[in-house]
This record gives structure tokens, C-alpha cells and sequence, in this order.
């Protein structure tokens, strides 16, 4: 039997000040966007850039300063990525510039993301599209998902967000599946669907796509870590989605090297096992 640990509430203030702080990051990732900026590759080959750095150095003292009794792990802090099976608390998980392939490649659907995870699962989630100034907040307690273009958040409470649901499921069924990283296994689970509808599409979007109805499956059959879908899974399942692992329980986090299996994200759909 698993012990669950006390959990964190965050109120709408602590929402807007996440919400801003993504904002904030995004910022900073957009002054690289409109400039010249050098490519580097990583150890686990993955590219980076100073914008990825940037806007972790923005969050990073954010939530320092504002939530300094949650520890942080984050994409572009290697020291913060040992022993997660020591994380059985609450931590918030970054990634400070998701889609950094569609940045480089001056494709707009880059993100940045901030989620808190607590007893292995995301509850709260946040999301910002910079380019397209869209920023999405999830709270998986509350069922409550909310999407708002903007750039600054100091006049606004969560009321002036559009709340966001999925939608029920349509006799044809559309899919979101990743630009950059495809692959035949994905095409082959959307086929037991019978999807004929398909958007390719950078970042954690994809999830940001289904939980405001505009999709109904993203399967994911090739690797990801943890950072990449820890707010998009809060999000998508506050607004009433699910992000599934292949035996159909939902995806748990804190794992071995941050590393996730292959996960199926959906709407309003009934579960398929794939082949
Ligand atoms: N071989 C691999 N192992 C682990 N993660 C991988 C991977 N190939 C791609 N990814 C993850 O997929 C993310 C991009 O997903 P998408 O193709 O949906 O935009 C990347 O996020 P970053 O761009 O933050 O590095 C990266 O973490
Ligand atoms: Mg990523």
C-alpha cells in the first residue's frame, strides 16, 4: 500500500502568479525568437538554446520566491533530475521551453510549461503559447480548466478566462499527433479509430487541443519525459480528459529518470488497448 502525503492547495492568486510567471519566461523566449540565436546539442542529443535557459532562469526564481517551500525540478536543471522515486511529495515540474525543435525551426508552437505534482500525479497545470499569447491554466481537483490571450494578468481573476471542456466525441474522430516525432505505431492506433482527421502539431499543445474540443485523441507511442506532459495532463484532465497509460490507468509521474512509457491522452472516448 502506497502512503498518500498531504497535498498543496494552491488559490486562484497562486494561479494568476503561475500564470504570469509562464507569461513572464515566455517573454524572454520571445526576445531569442526575434533574434539570431546558436544551437546546442545536449548529452541525450536533444537541442537547446539560450532561450530553453532563459526562461528557466525566469521561473526558476519565480518560484523561489513565491513557493520556496516546493522543490523545483526542471528540463535545463540536471542537478534537479536525481531520485525521483525520492519525490513522493509535491515538487513543481518544468519545462521551460517545450517544442524548442519548432522554436529553432521558427514554427510558432512552442510552449512553456509548469505543473505541480503531488503523490506521482500533475494537479494543477499551466501552459503558455507565447507567439500565440495563449495561456492555459488546469485545476484537477476543482475539474477546472481555463484558456485566455494575454500578456499580463494583473487585472484579471480566473472569471475572465474561457473555461475549457472536451467535447463529446464526434462519429469521426480527430487526432493531434506530434510534428516532429511521428511514427507507424501512432498511425496504426489511430487506424483502430478509424481517424481520418489528423493535426500535427508542436509542444504540449496537443493536450491543450483536446481539453478545448478541438481533438479527441493524442497517442504518443514514441519517448517523452515527464515535463513534456505534466501540465498538459493536469490540464486536459481538468477539463474532463484523461491521459492513460497502456494498461488504462492514468499516467504516473515521479518515475525513474523522469522517463514516460508511451501514454494515450483522450477526450471524451472510450479506451482502446493498442495491438
Ligand atoms: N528520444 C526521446 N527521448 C525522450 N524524449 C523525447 C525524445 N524525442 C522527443 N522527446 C521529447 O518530445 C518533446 C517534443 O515533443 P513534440 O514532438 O510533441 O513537440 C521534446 O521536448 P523538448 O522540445 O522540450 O526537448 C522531448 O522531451
Ligand atoms: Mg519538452
Amino acid at each position: 500500500m502506497t502512503t498518500e502525503l498531504a497535498t498543496t492547495t494552491l488559490n486562484e492568486s497562486d494561479l494568476l502568479r503561475l500564470g504570469q510567471l509562464a507569461i513572464d519566461a515566455g517573454a524572454e523566449i520571445m526576445r531569442v525568437y526575434e533574434g539570431e540565436f546558436d544551437v546546442q546539442i545536449k548529452g541525450d542529443q536533444s537541442p537547446l538554446t539560450k532561450a530553453d535557459l532563459a526562461s528557466h532562469a525566469v521561473i526558476a526564481e519565480g518560484l523561489v520566491q513565491d513557493f520556496g517551500h516546493i522543490s523545483v525540478v526542471s528540463e535545463e536543471d540536471a542537478d534537479s533530475h536525481d531520485a525521483p522515486e525520492g519525490k513522493r511529495g509535491s515538487f513543481f515540474l518544468v519545462d521551460p521551453l517545450d517544442g524548442t525543435k519548432e522554436f529553432i525551426n521558427r514554427r510558432p508552437d512552442f510552449t512553456v510549461n509548469i505543473a505541480l505534482i503531488e503523490n506521482q500525479r500533475p494537479t494543477y497545470g499551466i501552459i503558455y503559447a507565447p507567439v500565440r499569447k495563449a495561456l492555459y491554466i488546469g485545476d484537477v481537483a476543482a475539474g477546472l480548466a481555463y484558456r485566455i490571450e494575454a500578456e499580463n494578468l494583473a487585472r484579471l481573476t480566473l472569471a475572465d478566462f474561457t473555461p475549457l471542456k472536451v467535447r463529446s466525441a464526434p462519429p469521426s474522430l480527430a487526432a493531434v499527433c506530434s510534428l516532429s516525432h511521428n511514427s507507424p505505431e501512432t498511425e496504426a492506433y489511430l487506424d483502430l479509430y478509424g481517424v481520418t482527421e489528423r493535426v500535427a502539431i508542436g509542444s504540449s499543445l496537443k493536450f491543450c487541443l483536446v481539453a478545448e474540443g478541438q481533438a479527441d485523441l493524442y497517442p504518443r507511442l514514441g519517448p517523452t519525459m515527464e515535463w513534456d506532459t505534466a501540465a498538459g495532463d493536469a490540464i486536459l484532465t481538468a477539463a474532463g480528459g484523461k491521459v492513460l497509460s497502456r494498461d488504462g490507468t492514468p499516467l504516473i509521474y515521479a518515475k525513474p529518470r523522469f522517463f514516460n512509457p508511451e501514454f494515450f491522452a483522450q477526450g471524451d472516448v472510450a479506451f482502446k488497448v493498442p495491438n
